[in-house]
């Protein structure tokens, strides 16, 4: 397929998305099944061409006057991708199954100064205006320039697995793909993403990554795991351990000493974590499944509760951009709920002097900063740990992270160059 040809898939996708209200990905799978003369390379090109679109989905519409898929995938094209539109209109005259024509009022679009001047700051931040409040509680003044760092596309990272390799065996392994160490995790490695129709690397397929040298872990969730603050013999409750990520990164930090109690209230979800573990050489970690009285020994016994909880994932929008747009208000109040129901039951695993570290990959500060707060004000025998020292102590003075009014620490891709999280350490004192 040439440029015009993957231009009309990926229109076809956005509508297929907005007519099905489908997840992009589930969309893009279908649009591969159903049309299977398309290479990997075009399916690589076509997702980008809507991932990126829907990165920056308010700005673009703005640009272009309209929010339609075509006005959304021209405009990648032009601003994106540095396309012109006197080529693009040579090209379509040439492919039959190019898109139509491009109009004189679409190039007259596509080729003015794109300007945000007169935008509001939610298109500026090409975030949804109702996430705007929560957003700048979050992050402070310069909330928009966070949004608009979440446009960008996110590169793939890596966790070295001290448990089983070291950073240069690692690098060796996937020379082929250029990995650098990662800017504050010290286990870290980042294949950068490509431009225009690039193609993420399967490392998966890596026989590093079959034994066990490293795993997939974005840079951000490296940096919180290493913020737990976990030693090694300690006595830790994992209790939204999910596929096991934070799990199996703290187990490598804890050098397979103490004990790890990983717990899911859904099955399904802790199911990888079984191999996960095995390939990781991890020995140090018991999976406590969800059934009733399930983690009754444990209570009052915890050196470290990680609650890792359920939330509107809005720091994954680098990688998710179209849950970015189908995320609704009420969804926000089930995930706030859910997360003081998990606080609410954690704290009681935590021994005096223990911690219980909250962490989401949110950036609405209902689900950090004034989650924490309410926790707090409702249970007295808990008090903050200091976040800027907890920072000094992980990764040295270096404080790139965003260290929020209520004593949490927030990551983002404008600052620390991962997605975003945030956590908090509550310290039992009594
Ligand atoms: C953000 S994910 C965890 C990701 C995982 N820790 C990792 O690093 O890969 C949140 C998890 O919380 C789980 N969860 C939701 N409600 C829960 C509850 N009441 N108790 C325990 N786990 C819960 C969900 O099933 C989900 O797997």
């Amino acid at each position: 397929m040439r440029l015009p040809g993957r231009l009309a898939a990926a229109i076809a996708v956005l509508e297929d998305i907005e007519a099905r209200k489908r997840p992009a990905s589930e969309a893009l799978k279908g649009w591969g099944l159903n049309n299977r003369f398309a290479g990997a390379g075009d399916r690589a090109a076509i997702g980008n061409l809507v991932y990126d679109g829907l990165r920056r989905r308010a700005s673009h519409a703005h640009a272009m006057g309209e929010d339609t898929p075509r006005a959304l995938v021209l405009s990648v094209a032009v601003r994106d991708w540095g396309e012109r539109v006197s080529d693009l209109n040579a090209a379509f005259a040439e492919d039959r199954f190019a898109p139509a024509p491009i109009t004189e009022a679409e190039a007259a679009r596509l080729e003015a100064e794109a300007t945000l001047a007169d935008a509001s700051d939610a298109v500026r931040a090409d975030v949804p205006g109702w996430t705007a409040p929560g957003i700048a509680a979050n992050f402070g003044g310069d909330w928009v320039a966070h949004g608009h760092a979440m446009t960008a596309r996110p590169p793939l990272d890596l966790r070295v697995n001290r448990l089983k390799a070291d950073r240069e065996r690692v690098e060796k392994s996937l020379k082929r793909f250029s990995p650098a160490p990662t800017g504050i995790a010290p286990d870290g490695l980042r294949l950068a993403a490509g431009p225009r129709d690039a193609r993420t690397p399967n490392v998966t397929a890596d026989e590093g990554y079959q034994k066990g040298w490293f795993e997939i872990q974005d840079e951000g969730s490296q940096i919180v795991a290493r913020l737990v603050g976990a030693e090694p013999g300690e006595q830790v409750l994992d209790l939204c351990a999910g596929a096991g990520g934070k799990t199996l990164a703290m187990a490598a930090m804890m050098q397979n000493k103490g004990q790890i109690f990983a717990y899911d209230s859904d099955r399904a979800r802790l199911a990888p974590i079984y191999d996960r573990l095995k390939r990781n050489g991890v020995r140090n970690a018991q999976t406590r499944s969800p059934e009733p009285g399930a983690l009754e020994d444990l209570a009052g016994r915890m050196d470290r509760v990680v609650i890792d909880a359920p939330c509107t994932g809005t720091g994954t929008w680098r990688r998710r951009p179209d849950a970015k747009w189908k995320l609704a208000e009420d969804q926000l109040a089930q995930r706030v709920a859910e997360q003081a129901a998990i606080l609410a039951e954690g704290r009681r695993f935590v021994k005096p002097g223990g911690v219980l570290a909250y962490i989401t990959c949110s950036i609405l500060a209902a689900e950090n900063d004034e989650q924490v707060a309410a926790f707090l004000e409702s249970n007295e025998e808990f008090r903050l740990r200091d976040a800027r020292a907890a920072w000094a102590e992980a990764f040295g003075e270096a404080d790139r992270a965003v260290f929020t009014p209520g004593g949490g620490i927030a990551l983002s891709p404008l600052t620390t160059d991962t997605d975003g999280f945030y956590i908090a350490l509550l310290e039992r004192k009594s």
